[in-house]
């Protein structure tokens, strides 16, 4: 299920502003690759190409490669929709539909893709992404309630539980854990931890600590000032990374210098 990634010469734009450039990275599958960097470099930016989520924004663009398993995200006949659907997302707020039942948050993102789907086929899908998300054990009672009732952290898990009913390829997490207390955090690290045997996962943390416990690989973004695009610094074994990168800016950044 887990796919490779090869970003090359990737520029960003929103409109004529140019937000990231020249990115050039293998994101490798059965991995956790951590983007890394201070505010307004791009890291979300960047993420949301791999996707194609960032041109859901009017006038937003992309130049260069993306290509997953040698299939270019960017061809002119590739349907977004389907990219989408391999490479799903997580977002900073956890985002359940507030209203809709612990079950039909699992399974919305299967429904919008218009698949039909038998009552006890979507029962073990509902059960099997749910224990994938860890979440099962807590949810199996009152899986007709509302996803609303859920805590912070529970709905984040409910949210990867979405993410991977549809069974995709790639999972792209834009800070998922930045609006939770450290018990949730640590359960979704433990998460994610799990997951890379099956998918390859990308994450956007401001959260040193946090990219050191759970990646393999870290990418460093920087931005040379206000106006200018941001680029890819280095990136590497994430350890190697955080003991003696190559780059003094870094070393700065890791090490609280700056950012
Ligand atoms: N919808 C948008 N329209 C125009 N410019 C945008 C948009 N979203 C982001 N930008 C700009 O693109 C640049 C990169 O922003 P981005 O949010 O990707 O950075 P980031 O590294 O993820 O920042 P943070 O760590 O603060 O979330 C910034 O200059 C930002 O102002």
């Amino acid at each position: 299920m887990s796919k490779r990634i090869d970003v090359s010469d990737l520029n960003v734009y929103y409109g004529d502003f140019l937000a990231v450039e020249g990115v050039t990275m293998a994101i490798e599958p059965r991995s956790v690759t951590a983007l890394i960097g201070p505010s307004g470099c791009g890291k979300s930016t960047f993420l949301r190409t791999l996707n194609r989520m960032h041109e859901v924004i009017p006038g937003a663009h992309v130049q260069g490669k993306a290509v997953m398993d040698g299939q270019d995200l960017y061809a002119p006949d590739v349907d977004p929709v389907a990219v989408r659907r391999q490479v799903g997302m997580v977002f900073q707020r956890p985002n359940p539909f507030p209203t809709m039942s612990i079950r039909e948050n699992v399974l919305a993102g299967v429904r919008l893709n218009n698949k039909r789907i038998s009552k006890s086929d979507a029962e073990e899908l509902v059960e099997t992404s749910l224990q994938g998300a860890n979440l099962w054990n807590e949810v199996k009672d009152r899986l007709d309630r509302p996803g609303s009732g859920l805590s912070g952290g529970q709905q984040q898990r409910l949210c990867i539980a979405r993410a991977i009913a549809v069974r995709p390829q790639v999972l792209l997490m834009d800070e998922p854990c930045s609006a939770l207390d450290p018990i949730s955090t640590l359960a979704i690290e433990d998460l994610m931890a799990e997951l890379k045997d099956e998918y390859t996962i990308v994450i956007v943390t401001h959260n040193m600590q946090q990219a050191a416990r759970v990646s393999d690989r870290t990418a460093f973004f920087n931005i040379a000032g206000t106006g200018k695009p941001g680029r890819l610094i280095e990136m590497g074994d994430t350890a190697t990374m955080f003991s003696s990168p190559s780059e003094q800016a870094t070393e700065d950044y890791i090490s609280g210098r700056f950012g």
